[in-house]
C-alpha cells in the first residue's frame, strides 16, 4: 500500500439543499498519519466520512485523492473505493454473510480476485484486527466488540490506503478499546492512514496526530494539543478538555512537571512525574 493524500475542500454536505449538516468544510487527510474527526452528537462527523468515502456527493466543494478531484461516476467511485474504504458505526450495516470468512471476503470477491489471493487478503486482515481464530464463526453469534472488529476486517481486505472509521471505538469496554487501538497501529504500520470519528477527547488526544473539529458546520484542523487545549473551540463544539491537559497545565503550575511536558495520558503522566525516594512508584 502506498501512501495517498485524501482531502475536502470547501465541502457543503446534506441531506436537504437548504439545510447542509456542514457548509463549507476544509480538510486534509495527511497521508500515513492518524487523523481524529472530532465533534459533538450530530455534528456532521459521519457525514463528512461519507462524504470523504464517495457515498455521499457533495452539494458543492470537491473531494480530491492526491489532488485528482472524485468523479462520481460509477468507474470514479469504484475506483476510489479501492484507495479509500469507510467503516460505519453500526457494524451490523456491513456484516450479512454466513461467516465471518465470508463477510471478510466479500469485498476482494468482488474485486474479481482469484480465489488464493482472496483467501490470503482474509486471513491477513483477520489477522491484523487478531480475530483469525473467529474465521469460521456466524458473524452474527460474536459480540458486539468482535463484529465491529470483523467489521474493520472486511474494510482492511481491500487493502485501502486510507481508512475511514465511524466512531471504531463506541460501545466497546476499555479492553476491547486497546485491543481495536492496537490493531489500528498493525494498520498504520502496514501503511494505511487511519481516520476515526470520535467524540471522545481524551481518545483523540491519547491517539492521534492530528485532530479535525467539527463545529458550526465547518471543521477546524491542527495539532491535537493546539485544537484540545482550545476552550473556546471547545465551548463551540460542545466538547470539552481533556483531562491530561488540565492535569498536566497544574502540575506544571505546581512545579511538579518540567514546562514544555505534555502528557496525553495517565502512562505518559505517570512517566513525567519525578521520583521521590520513599515514595512507590
Ligand atoms: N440520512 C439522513 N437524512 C436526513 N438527515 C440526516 C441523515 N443522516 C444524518 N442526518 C442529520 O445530519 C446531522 C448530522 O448527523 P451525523 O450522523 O453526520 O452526525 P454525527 O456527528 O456523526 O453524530 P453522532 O455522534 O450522534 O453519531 C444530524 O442532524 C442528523 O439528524
Amino acid at each position: 500500500m502506498s501512501h495517498r493524500t485524501l482531502a475536502g475542500a470547501g465541502l457543503v454536505i446534506g441531506y436537504e439543499r437548504t439545510r447542509p449538516v456542514l457548509d463549507g468544510a476544509t480538510l486534509t487527510v495527511p497521508a500515513g498519519r492518524r487523523l481524529a474527526v472530532l465533534g459533538a452528537n450530530g455534528s456532521g462527523k459521519t457525514t463528512l466520512l461519507r462524504c470523504l468515502s464517495g457515498a455521499l456527493r457533495p452539494l458543492a466543494g470537491t473531494v480530491t485523492l492526491d489532488g485528482v478531484p472524485l468523479a462520481h461516476s460509477r468507474r470514479g467511485l469504484r475506483e476510489h473505493r479501492q484507495v479509500v474504504q469507510l467503516v460505519l458505526q453500526d457494524p451490523d450495516d456491513q456484516l450479512f454473510s454466513a461467516s465471518v470468512a465470508q463477510d471478510v471476503s466479500f469485498g476482494p470477491l468482488n474485486l474479481g480476485l482469484p480465489e488464493d489471493a482472496v483467501r490470503s487478503r482474509v486471513v491477513e486482515a483477520l489477522d491484523l484486527l487478531a480475530v483469525g481464530h473467529l474465521a469460521g464463526r456466524p458473524s452474527h453469534q460474536l459480540s458486539f466488540g468482535e463484529r465491529k472488529r470483523v467489521a474493520i476486517a472486511g474494510a482492511v481486505a481491500m487493502r485501502p490506503c486510507v481508512l475511514l472509521l465511524d466512531e471504531p471505538t463506541a460501545g466497546l469496554d476499555p479492553s476491547a478499546v486497546a485491543d481495536t487501538l492496537a490493531a489500528l497501529t498493525r494498520l498504520q504500520e502496514h501503511d494505511s492512514t487511519v481516520v476515526m470519528s470520535t467524540h471522545d477527547v481524551d481518545l483523540a488526544l491519547r491517539w492521534a496526530d492530528d485532530v479535525a473539529v467539527v463545529v458550526d458546520r465547518t471543521v477546524v484542523q491542527g495539532p491535537p494539543e493546539d485544537m484540545l487545549g482550545n476552550d473556546a473551540l471547545l465551548a463551540r463544539a460542545r466538547l470539552e478538555r481533556p483531562w491530561a491537559l488540565t492535569v498536566g497545565a497544574r502540575l506544571r503550575a505546581l512545579g511538579l512537571l518540567p514546562e514544555g511536558t505534555l502528557p496525553r495520558d495517565a502512562a505518559g503522566l505517570l512517566a513525567a512525574l519525578p521520583d521521590r525516594p520513599g515514595v512507590p512508584t
